[in-house]
């Protein structure tokens, strides 16, 4: 299980662990942690290596001080761009400034050009980490600039600088942030390194303790997306089963012009097991979908809503037939998902919104972000500057699980709890995976997943089929939703062969 944890929680764990450990020991700690993640990233041949550290002006550059000196004691070519502290530094970071200055690591004052120039092995970023307070400017944001042109990696030293720690926003209106190739994250991992911007700017994380005793990692509410929060819903399926044993789904959508999204989801809820598939068309229902005849099409006006797990919204359009067609939904006492214009209309309709969060049965709602700040009232930039405290307040008001999609989809629960997912990659970024994700996710509603664990799976087999279908070299450019579902359906069977009981 890996925990997420806030600023206020980091140093919260900070404070009770000082008084146990001698003065300055989680920063020697961090330093030796920076100095092994950086060695790791090295050519073999250490002495040939040339290392460009950032310090900063803060404890995240005493960290960036102590790696300095491992790293020029290991034998590596270190150069030091120091920024001073304004006022009085704190003692932890003199005597890592002393040590650094003690060691072979060159103190130097480069300007932009000479960075450029310069050949580096990697940059160690130890400007900021979860002290910064503004956005980077002046010299700060120059060299960040520079850096983010350089061709080789970067570790950042906590967290990308310029980042925000909680969020995974860029600080500032028109802030900037480094670009690390990997980030080396101390005492607890933080969601701000896996969503909205954080995933772009911290490449790969890796976590150190710094030896701290378990008992002072307090549990928390967030966590990232992991199997083993759902795998006790995975199950082999026994010979003696039929349609009838995997549940109905039906996908009600589709007005006039918009028929390829419900079909779309329903594609994709076939070939994740659903028995059977049902798709209630606002409007214009075909007789039958040609590339997938064991889809059932009907008018949605003629189609008993209590009969089936629903998938509310796909090209259903916001007309008065549509907004009717909702409100029967939402009576019904059957599993739901609400994606897409069935979101737009509960925005629009504080009363639809209010039978929502009245409904008994299991909920979920599939929400981009602008589709996100429409129900919250507010905008997107709102709900992307903070997209765990809008996946949780919408959560909170609908009653309902929340999946806010987009860089790190952030799943919520009505009681708080948070999973931030880890698979999936900008592959996604293509028309109609929204609804592929809508039918997988209503399809394991169908066959009996609570809300909760049905968008935890849903969301990380969604991403997982991107990952391996990007390994396969079918994108990241140019993936189209529909070869997600084959994909997804191999990935769950997977899942089901090595997790299920
Ligand atoms: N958490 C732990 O247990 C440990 C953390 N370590 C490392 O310490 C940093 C946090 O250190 P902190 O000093 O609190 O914060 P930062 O280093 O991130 O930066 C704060 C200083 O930077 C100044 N500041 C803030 N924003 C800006 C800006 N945009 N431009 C210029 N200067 C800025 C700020 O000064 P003020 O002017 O705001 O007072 C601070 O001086 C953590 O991330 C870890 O890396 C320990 O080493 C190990 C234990
Ligand atoms: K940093």
């Amino acid at each position: 299980m890996n925990p997420l944890y806030s600023v206020a929680e980091i140093r919260a764990i900070e404070q009770r662990a000082a008084p146990q450990l001698p003065p300055g020991a989680l920063m020697q700690r961090a330093g030796q942690a920076g100095a092994n993640a950086a060695l790791d990233l090295l050519p073999f041949s250490t002495s040939k290596a040339r290392v460009l550290i950032l310090a900063g002006p803060g404890n995240n550059g005493g960290d960036a001080l102590e790696t300095a000196a491992h790293l020029a004691h290991a034998g590596a070519q270190v150069s030091v761009l120091h920024f001073a502290p304004a006022g009085a530094a704190a003692p932890e970071r003199e005597a890592a400034l002393q040590r650094a200055r003690l060691s072979d690591a060159r103190f130097v004052d480069l300007d932009g050009a000479a960075i450029g120039a310069t050949p580096w092995s990697l940059v160690v970023d130890g400007l900021f980490g979860i002290g910064l307070q503004r956005p980077l400017d002046g010299a700060l944001r120059s060299v960040v600039e520079t850096i983010n042109r350089l061709d080789c990696q970067v570790l950042a030293l906590d967290l990308p600088s310029g980042l925000d720690a909680d969020t995974g926003a860029i600080v500032g209106p028109d802030g900037v942030a480094v670009r690390a190739s990997h980030t080396i994250t101390f005492i607890g991992d933080k969601p701000g390194l896996h969503t909205c911007d954080g995933r772009d700017h911290a490449g790969l994380v890796d976590v150190s303790r710094l030896d701290l005793e378990p008992a002072l990692l307090p549990p928390t509410r967030t966590h990232m997306n992991a199997v083993e929060f759902f795998a006790r819903h995975l199950h082999k399926r026994s010979h003696n089963s039929h349609k009838g044993s995997f549940g109905d789904l039906a996908v009600l959508g589709g007005a006039h012009g918009m028929s390829g999204a419900p079909i779309l989801a329903a594609r994709a809820a076939l070939h994740s097991g659903a028995g059977r598939v049902f798709v209630a068309f606002a409007e214009d229902a075909p007789a039958y979908d040609s590339a997938q005849p064991e889809l059932m099409c009907r008018l949605a006006a003629d189609f008993d809503l209590d009969s089936a797990t629903l998938v509310v919204g796909p090209g259903l359009g916001t007309a008065r037939l549509s907004q009717e067609l909702l409100a029967r939904a939402l009576a019904s006492g059957r599993a739901l998902l609400a994606d897409a214009d069935a979101l737009n209309m509960l925005a629009a309709d504080a009363e639809l919104l209010q039978q929502l969060a009245r409904r008994g049965a299991p909920t979920v709602l599939t929400p981009h972000p602008l589709e996100a700040a429409r129900l919250l009232g507010v905008t997107a930039a709102e709900v992307q500057a903070d997209r765990i405290g809008a996946a949780r307040r919408l959560a909170e008001r609908c009653r309902a699980v929340v999946v806010l999609k987009g860089s790190g989809t952030v799943i919520a629960q009505p009681d708080g709890a948070v999973v931030i997912n880890g698979t999936g990659n900008p592959a996604l970024a293509t028309a109609g995976t929204g609804d592929v994700l809508s039918g997988l996710c209503g399809s394991l509603l169908a066959q009996g997943w609570p809300a909760w664990e049905a968008a935890l799976a849903a969301v990380w087999l969604h991403g997982m089929a991107a990952d391996v279908l990007v390994t396969e070299g079918s994108g990241p450019i140019g993936l189209a939703a529909g070869e997600l579902i084959p994909a997804i359906r191999v990935a769950l069977n997977r899942m089901v062969q090595y997790q299920a009981h």
